[in-house]
């Protein structure tokens, strides 16, 4: 694993220590990730997210969709790979470490299946955006089908919709409640962000800063788990250290800042948790 979560007594989780690769490492020991892509002309927020999961150390990063859209994804990246995606998902092969599904996907049943597809492949796997949307009026479709290895990341919009049930009014019960009713780590976005797991694990994150709330934002900090899952962290580890992380690159970005320029704050960021000892 190559970063250190730390939490306080408090709960509050504090700056990460980042252990360097050994001398012997390479790219597949540093982690695969596969990033979905969103339909063409709805291709942007996947990269934002491709680009966290490879900047913040994955070892290779693919996103996977449909030709015409990685015809869009092949005019801007360069670094991460493009495959186009089969139905049976056999992308997700066994040196795949970690996947991601939901920005930019559309709310749609195609994205629920996609959804049931993945899951069934059991690779720790983060669900964003229209992947949780997508399961508004059954919810419990997607619970059923869930594993402790899955990281949910709502804004609250996306958590009413998806926890109907749950009062948003104390937010620390309500992403208990839910990590505890679907079976996987709940990530609830907001100007604190707070990380539940199924077995009541609890923290949260209160480094951070109001110029986050930019459009994007949320498919970088999920591209951030996902990159960190690929490196080997535990669902609730990811959920916590990419929270920190995102918060970091929110102080420093400051005012002006937008999601394009986030990826390129995540070396200062990574340079400042990196372990001298
Ligand atoms: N560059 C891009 O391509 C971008 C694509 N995006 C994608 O656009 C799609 C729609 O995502 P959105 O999050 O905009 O919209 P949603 O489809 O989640 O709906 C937004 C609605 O949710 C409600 N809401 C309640 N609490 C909220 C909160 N805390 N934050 C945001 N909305 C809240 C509001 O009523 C708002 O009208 C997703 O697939 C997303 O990944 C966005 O992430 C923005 C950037
Ligand atoms: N006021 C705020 N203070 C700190 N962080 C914020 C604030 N508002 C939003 N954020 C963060 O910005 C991100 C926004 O994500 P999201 O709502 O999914 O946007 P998008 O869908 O456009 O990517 C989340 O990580 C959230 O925690």
């Amino acid at each position: 694993m190559s970063f250190r979560c730390k939490i306080s007594d408090k709960r509050v989780i504090e700056r990460p220590v980042l252990l360097a690769p050994p001398a012997s490492t390479h790219k597949y020991a540093r982690g695969s990730a596969i990033v979905f892509s969103g339909p063409p002309l709805r291709t942007g927020a996947s990269r934002l997210s491709a680009q966290a999961a490879l900047t913040v150390g994955a070892g290779l990063v693919t996103i996977v969709g449909e030709y015409e859209a990685l015809k869009e994804h092949a005019a801007q990246v360069t670094a991460i790979m493009l495959r186009e995606v089969d139905p049976d998902l056999a992308i997700i092969d066994d040196r795949v470490r970690s996947a991601l599904l939901g920005p930019g996907a559309g709310i749609s049943t195609r994205t629920k299946e996609a959804v049931l597809r993945l899951l069934q492949k059991g690779v720790p796997l983060v669900l964003d955006a229209d992947a949780l949307t997508s399961f508004e009026l059954q919810p419990s479709e997607l619970f059923g089908a869930l594993h402790d290895q899955v990281v949910l990341t709502p804004h609250e919009g996306e958590f009413a919709r998806l926890f109907p049930v749950i009062d948003l009014a104390d937010r620390f019960t309500a992403a208990r409640l839910a990590a505890e009713l679907s079976g996987a780590v709940v990530l609830l976005k907001g100007a604190e962000t707070i990380v539940a797991a199924p077995d009541g694990r609890l923290a949260v994150n209160t480094y951070a800063s109001p110029w986050l709330a930019t459009a994007g934002s949320g498919d970088v900090l999920a591209g951030l788990v996902c990159g960190l899952l690929a490196q080997g962290s535990s669902a609730f580890e990811a959920a916590c250290i990419a929270a920190w992380l995102h918060g970091d690159i929110g102080i420093r970005g400051g005012p002006g800042l937008t999601a394009d320029a986030m990826p390129g704050l995540i070396p200062l960021v990574l340079a400042a948790c990196l372990d001298k000892g």
